[in-house]
């Protein structure tokens, strides 16, 4: 009912019938996940969730493991690029410590999501416990369900943890059945030496990992506590029905989990950004996502989801606002 009055709305305004492209598929899908033939997109947030990975230990990144905790303190003090583009289009910015290896002083604007000083390195065993893996996800549920309180009907997620290309490219492989070379990418800057190491290591890691397909075992095993809150955070956005914003690789590894555990969210899921990271390109072709941008980021912290914004907005403005046919005195078709 209310998906044929949106594409009768749309198809109303003055127009040639579906001359705002992939504007008008947004509008529809806003409609669709708000309810209503008038959505409005109210006070929308970003949540980056940080986390440190033991699989940073083995050397599968171009970054120390200290600079998740340097970032932590940047985007605090309003200094990442996720600050300045928040900043542009009025998102407000949300910061979770999910598992930084570093005690944070008290008092800072810090959300506390804390499982543990980072995960353990997945090279030999688990990277968390199964209880652990459970908690991330009502974490991340809780982190929604405060937003929620504020009225908040769109949101965005972004992440910062060195290493977390490696868990993502691992669960992707393992939850598409898709080869580990094409899941696994430079991510923060490796050369082709350093890539190859990386793609040893991480093939290595599958190979010792002697349990089945199960989703929330995998996740257990190869996750990341910021990737396991995403997860949670976004099967909750899903459940009170706002607008998911996805951003790039790892963001779309944690949509990739929540999706396996709960297909209906797909609807609410508007895919931002595709990111330069190698894998990122197939995981979204597996998940029949058109991405909204492509501008070679391969940042995280949510930076697609923010650059994209301004369109969503554009597509609940035109519905809203743009004239038709009828109201403007104009014919419609010879
Ligand atoms: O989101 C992406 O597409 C993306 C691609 C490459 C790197 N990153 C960021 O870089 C970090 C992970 O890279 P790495 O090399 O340490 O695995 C982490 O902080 C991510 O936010 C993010
Ligand atoms: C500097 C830096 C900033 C980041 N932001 C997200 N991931 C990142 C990784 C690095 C290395």
């Amino acid at each position: 009912m209310i998906t044929e009055d949106l594409k009768t709305l749309i198809d109303n305004k003055t127009k040639p019938p579906g001359s705002l492209g992939l504007l008008e598929d947004l509008a529809l899908q806003i409609g669709e996940i708000l309810g209503t033939t008038g959505p409005q997109l109210i006070n929308p947030h970003l949540v980056v969730f940080a986390a440190d990975h033991g699989i940073a230990k083995e050397g599968v990144s171009a970054f120390p493991q200290e600079v998740t905790r340097q970032m932590v303190l940047n985007f605090l003090n309003g200094g990442a690029a996720i600050n300045v583009f928040c900043k542009q289009h009025d998102i407000r910015l949300q910061v979770i410590d999910a598992g930084v290896n570093f005690d944070f002083d008290d008092g800072l604007p810090l959300g506390d999501g804390k499982i543990a000083k980072g995960t353990a390195s997945f090279l030999h065993g688990p990277a968390m416990t199964t209880f652990q893996a459970e908690l991330c996800l009502l974490k991340g549920e809780a982190v929604v369900a405060e937003i929620v309180a504020k009225g908040c009907n769109v949101i965005g997620f972004g992440e910062m943890g060195i290493g977390n290309t490696s868990s993502a490219a691992v669960l992707m492989s393992l939850l598409c059945d898709l080869p580990l070379s094409e899941c696994i990418g430079r991510g923060t800057g490796l050369n082709d030496e350093q890539l190859l190491k990386k793609q040893q290591i991480l093939e290595q890691a599958v190979a010792n990992y002697k349990g089945d397909r199960d989703i929330f075992k995998l996740m257990a095993y190869f996750g990341g506590f910021e990737l396991m809150e995403m997860t949670g955070a976004i099967l909750a956005a899903g459940k009170r029905k706002m607008v998911i914003m996805v951003d790039g690789f790892i963001a779309t590894a944690a949509y990739l989990c929540a999706y396996r555990i709960d297909q209906s969210i797909k609807k609410n899921a508007v895919f931002c950004h595709e990111s330069e990271e190698k894998g990122h390109r197939l995981l979204l072709a597996y998940l029949e996502a058109k991405p909204l941008l492509s501008l070679h980021l391969r940042l995280g912290e949510g930076t697609g989801c923010a650059l994209a914004y301004p369109l969503l907005k554009s597509a609940v403005n035109f519905l809203n606002e743009m004239a038709s046919f009828q109201s403007a005195a104009i014919s419609n078709k010879s």
